[in-house]
């Protein structure tokens, strides 16, 4: 990766949480990522917003180390994922927006099956347990097969894995399509959850009303960049919704 400016980059080496600095990508000759800075710190929550082909899953990829950029700084605690892309892994958990369990397997068997891929400790009584019960999966679901899990189940098996990996880095691609209205509320506690313990969560999304309630950040990526960022404010309305929907349907610049 091409850099430019050393001491940023000593900068992000030390910093907990994400850092992406002037990253640039391109497929082929089409430019898509043309100067992305964005921090997501701990105990911090950044949705990232953007038409469709804006680049946030090419934003997703390069902190997983799934593509090597063009240029720029793109750092997980600390570790360039396309130099290190398995140190960087360890760092996070990336939910995806279908999620993939053994379906033949209970949530407590997926749970213990993947920490025990992560070589995390997995005793059931202190750290399963207490991660499944963190994000509210309902008891009688623990011992459960999850092949009829609804998607919202699936999230929370999903980020009990994270809490009890103790993962710094929450990534999440569309969490919130296709969950009704219930779900949704008990997955934006999930997050709040997640933001108690001091975890960076990157939201990307295109559910506005989600993004307003549980972000502390709102960025809206177009032009290849993160073109206007919102911080959510601590008063009582913490985003103007009127505005930000606004924004969010005016015409994106084409990357
Ligand atoms: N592997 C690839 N090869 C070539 N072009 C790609 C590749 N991956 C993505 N693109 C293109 O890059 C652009 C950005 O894609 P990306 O998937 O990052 O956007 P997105 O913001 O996640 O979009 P959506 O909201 O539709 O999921 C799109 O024009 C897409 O067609």
């Amino acid at each position: 990766m091409t850099v430019g400016d050393s001491s940023t980059e000593a900068r992000a080496d030390d910093e907990r949480g994400i850092v992406i600095h002037d990253l640039r990508h391109s497929y082929g000759s089409r430019q898509v990522l043309r100067g992305l800075d964005l921090r997501v710190g701990p105990g911090e929550i950044y949705a990232l917003l953007g038409g469709n082909g804006a680049g946030k899953s090419t934003t997703l990829a390069a902190l997983l180390g799934f593509i090597a950029p063009s240029a720029g700084i793109v750092r997980v605690c600390g570790i360039d994922p396309a130099a290190d892309p398995q140190g960087a892994r360890a760092q996070l958990a990336y939910v995806p927006e279908s999620v993939a369990l053994y379906e033949h397997l209970t949530a407590r068997e997926n749970l213990d099956y993947f920490l025990s891929l992560a070589g995390a400790d997995r005793s059931g009584a202190t750290v399963i347990d207490p991660a499944l019960d963190a994000v509210a999966l309902p008891r009688h679901a623990w011992d459960a097969r999850t092949g009829g899990f609804s998607k919202g189940m699936r999230q929370k098996v999903a980020i009990a894995l994270a809490l009890a990996r103790h993962v710094p880095v929450l990534l999440l691609d569309e969490p919130t399509s296709g969950l009704d209205p219930q779900a949704t509320l008990e997955f934006n506690r999930l997050l709040a959850t997640a933001r108690t313990r001091g975890v960076a969560v990157l939201m990307v999304t295109h559910d506005l009303l989600s993004a307003v309630d549980v972000a502390d950040r709102i960025g809206f990526l177009a032009d290849g960049r993160i073109e206007e960022e919102r911080q959510a404010d601590s008063g009582s309305a913490r985003f103007d919704l009127n505005a930000l929907h606004a924004r969010y349907a005016r015409p994106q610049v084409a990357a």
